[in-house]
């Protein structure tokens, strides 16, 4: 039975049609429906319950870990699922497993990197889980610079294997997940040797265990690296160490899309670019993407409905204390947060669409498109993970005190979210990759080469290194035309200045070491700018649904004005915009703030989250947080008993002793 909706009152004041809100942020109805079904199904089966996740020890939270899989597995086949059913079940457990990277890294490895054959004999064993995959690129010794990677594959014409082997300790495999305990095989990457001479690092299959009981094949050694950051949280994962010892491995298990070896150990390039080998980390960046926004709502929700509920201060004659979403500091902290969340998911939406294009495009033999989507997903993953994981540290402070209880979520959210910084590639390594890339952009705008795609506006460099922004109310801040202009002229004349003082140096390789800093800062203004002229993209679309559009525009200029606050520095000091037209946007951002105010429980409400996923008693549906808070504080192991294990070892000796001390 419903109980009381403490939000009631909330949910009331909202302007718009929150089912239509529900099937844009979804991205379809046929999105809506299938994630919504997905999610009750997992909320109603005990079997993935989380309470008292955090406070298993590793052996009993990974046990646990491997039967929730097994279980999904099962519903998947019982259930006949399909894939996109499946995926949204995983996702909904919550709890990061082998699975992910069997699904999400090794299948989509032998999907891109694979010849025909290869995928025939082993995508079904994937696709059946009768192996199970992982992906193991990173080192000990290395793991960003993959052309360092010291694993080798060294061919034998004789028996026409390949011999795998770790070379040295630096280089153990360490990191893939589900290798330590879990993969029968993996997609191991190791630098490629035939007749002697060096063929860079390429991906190979490679059994790691028997099928039978499990045990490693002989000369491999395998197991988990250890515990790592936070209560449960990624801990559910075995990342994994592996070494080998002269590993046969036939020649077919070399993925060969990119380059053949023949029975004679001669090396043959395909038309492929030797960029395709990194296709994988591409692929899961952009899914990152759309998780970030996924993580973010899930805090932002968690914050909004607590700000809702807690009161402090200002009761008048006795009456009720303000809520602190009434507070403008609360108020300019989260709805910031809110309009990122919107923001993150329409840029992972195009971002989605970008990588089927290109996909499409590659199967055509069109590789023009690669420069633009590797920069894409790697500014765009590097943006999006280190803006949501600063938002779930501010999301835990906008909850005070009880923000920093794992009953309300953000713990544990934070800790298994954060790697997401570090893993498919280190943000500032990715910044740096796309500064490459706006760079080497700006350089050819003198060749007469026109830039396309996210770029394309360095083609106006010279109109946008003189434009002068014409705002002179608040209200001139709401024009999408006045807003992108501000974005590409900050972000236009912040690579033009790099790429100046970049020609300073003789060896551009030692200016942009010495530069790297400012370099990532264009970076940055490139990607912010992506994400702002994606948000406007998506408010010319004809969206359905009363007040949604209205709603969705209040997000974007939030997103957008508040972003100019927070650099206005870079926007100043490029001259794009003048103090006094900063003056007027922070002026209109207050306006703005006011307008999603009463909206801002139905924004979050949105997202439609089950209590079951958020797993949080300060972000539940009905607002019902302080009896919850109180029942949850009882479960803890520490109240199993009154009096503590340990008193008469170490409490009562210690009052008597002051006690007897006392009487001397
Ligand atoms: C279903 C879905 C669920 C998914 C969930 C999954 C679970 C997730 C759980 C988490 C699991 C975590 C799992 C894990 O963590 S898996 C491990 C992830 N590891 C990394 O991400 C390593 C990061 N390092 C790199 O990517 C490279 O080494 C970089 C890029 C840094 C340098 O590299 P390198 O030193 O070799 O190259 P270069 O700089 O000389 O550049 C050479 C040229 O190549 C171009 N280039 C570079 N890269 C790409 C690219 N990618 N596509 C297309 N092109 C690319 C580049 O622009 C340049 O072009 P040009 O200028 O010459 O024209
Ligand atoms: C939870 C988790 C799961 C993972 N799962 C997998 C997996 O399944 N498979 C797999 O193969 N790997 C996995 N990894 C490894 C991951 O991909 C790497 O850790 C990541 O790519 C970063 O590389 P690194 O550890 O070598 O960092 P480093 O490169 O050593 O980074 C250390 C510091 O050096 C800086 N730095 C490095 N290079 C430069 C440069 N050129 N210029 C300026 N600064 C630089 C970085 O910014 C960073 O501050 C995982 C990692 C984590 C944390």
């Amino acid at each position: 039975m419903k109980g009381v909706d403490h939000l009631a009152h909330e949910r009331n004041k909202t302007e718009f049609d929150v089912d239509a809100m529900k099937i844009v942020w979804a991205g379809s109805r046929h999105a809506f429906e299938l994630s919504d079904r997905m999610a009750r199904l997992v909320a109603s089966d005990p079997a993935f319950q989380k309470d008292g996740r955090i406070r298993l020890g590793r052996k009993e939270l990974f046990k646990n870990t491997l039967r929730k899989a097994a279980h999904a597995w099962k519903r998947i086949l019982e259930l006949h699922l399909t894939e996109e059913e499946a995926g949204w079940l995983r996702n909904f457990v919550d709890e990061p497993s082998f699975t992910d990277l069997h699904w999400g890294m090794f299948v989509p490895a032998i999907k891109g990197q694979g010849t025909d054959e290869q995928q025939q004999k082993w995508l079904p064993l994937a696709y059946k889980m009768q192996i199970i995959g992982s992906y193991a690129q990173t080192e000990l010794g290395h793991g960003s610079n993959v052309q360092g990677l010291e694993t080798t594959a060294t061919f034998d014409p004789e028996t026409d294997e390949f011999v795998i082997h770790s070379p040295t300790l630096t280089s153990s495999k360490w990191w893939p997940g589900g290798l330590g305990k879990v993969s029968t095989h993996a997609i191991v990457y190791a630098r490629l040797i035939t007749n002697g001479q060096e063929h860079g690092v390429h991906g190979f299959i490679v059994q790691l265990r028997s099928l039978d009981d499990h045990m490693p094949i002989p000369g491999i050694t395998i197991g988990d690296i250890g515990m790592k950051f936070g209560n449960g949280a990624y801990n559910t994962m075995d990342n994994g160490v592996l070494t080998f010892d002269h590993i046969r491995i036939p020649r077919n298990q070399m993925l060969m899309r990119v380059l053949q070896v023949t029975r004679e150990g001669k090396c043959v390039k395909s038309n492929v670019p030797r960029q395709l080998i990194y296709g994988t980390m591409v692929f899961v960046r952009q899914t990152i993407v759309a998780d970030a926004s996924t993580a973010l709502a899930r805090a932002v929700c968690i914050a909004t409905r607590y700000s809702a509920v807690r009161r402090q201060f200002g009761s008048q004659d006795g009456g009720m204390e303000t809520q602190v979403i009434d507070y403008k500091t609360q108020q300019s902290r989260l709805f910031p947060l809110l309009a990122s969340a919107y923001a993150f998911r329409f840029v992972g939406e195009w971002l989605k669409w970008l990588y089927t294009d290109v996909t499409q495009r590659l199967q055509a033999n069109d590789f023009s498109i690669l420069p633009e989507a590797h920069a894409c997903t790697a500014g765009l993953k590097s943006l999006t993970t280190t803006a949501t994981a600063d938002a779930i540290e501010e999301c835990r402070k906008l909850c005070g005190g009880h923000g920093y209880l794992c009953a309300s979520g953000l713990p544990e959210l934070f800790a298994v979210y954060v790697p997401a910084c570090t893993y498919e590639g280190d943000n500032v390594v990715l910044l740096l990759q796309v500064a490459r890339f706006l760079m080497k952009t700006v350089s050819q705008l003198g060749s007469g080469k026109k830039p396309v795609g996210t770029t394309a506006y360095l083609g106006r460099v010279q109109d946008l290194l003189q434009c002068c922004c014409d705002v002179q109310t608040a209200e001139d801040w709401l024009k999408p035309s006045v807003v992108l202009e501000a974005f590409e002229a900050r972000s236009a004349r912040m690579c033009v200045a790099r790429a100046q003082n970049l020609s300073k140096f003789e060896n551009p390789e030692d200016g942009f070491a010495e530069l790297s800093a400012d370099l990532v800062e264009a970076s940055v203004a490139h990607c912010q700018l992506i994400v702002v002229s994606k948000f406007i993209d998506k408010l010319q679309q004809d969206i359905p649904g009363k007040g949604v559009n209205r709603q969705l525009q209040n997000l974007c200029y939030i997103y957008a004005l508040n972003l100019l606050h927070k650099y206005l520095g870079d926007f100043l000091s490029t001259g794009c915009i003048t103090p006094k037209q900063a003056s007027l946007a922070n002026d209109q951002l207050r306006s703005l703030y006011s307008q999603i105010r009463p909206n801002a429980i139905a924004l979050v409400d949105a997202f439609n989250y089950t209590d079951h996923y958020l797993g949080s008693v300060l972000g539940r549906y009905d607002g019902n947080v302080y009896p919850k808070l109180y029942e949850e504080a009882w479960k803890d192991p520490l109240n199993d008993s009154v009096v503590p294990d340990g008193y008469h070892e170490y409490i009562h000796p210690m009052l008597k002793q002051q006690l007897r001390n006392a009487r001397l």
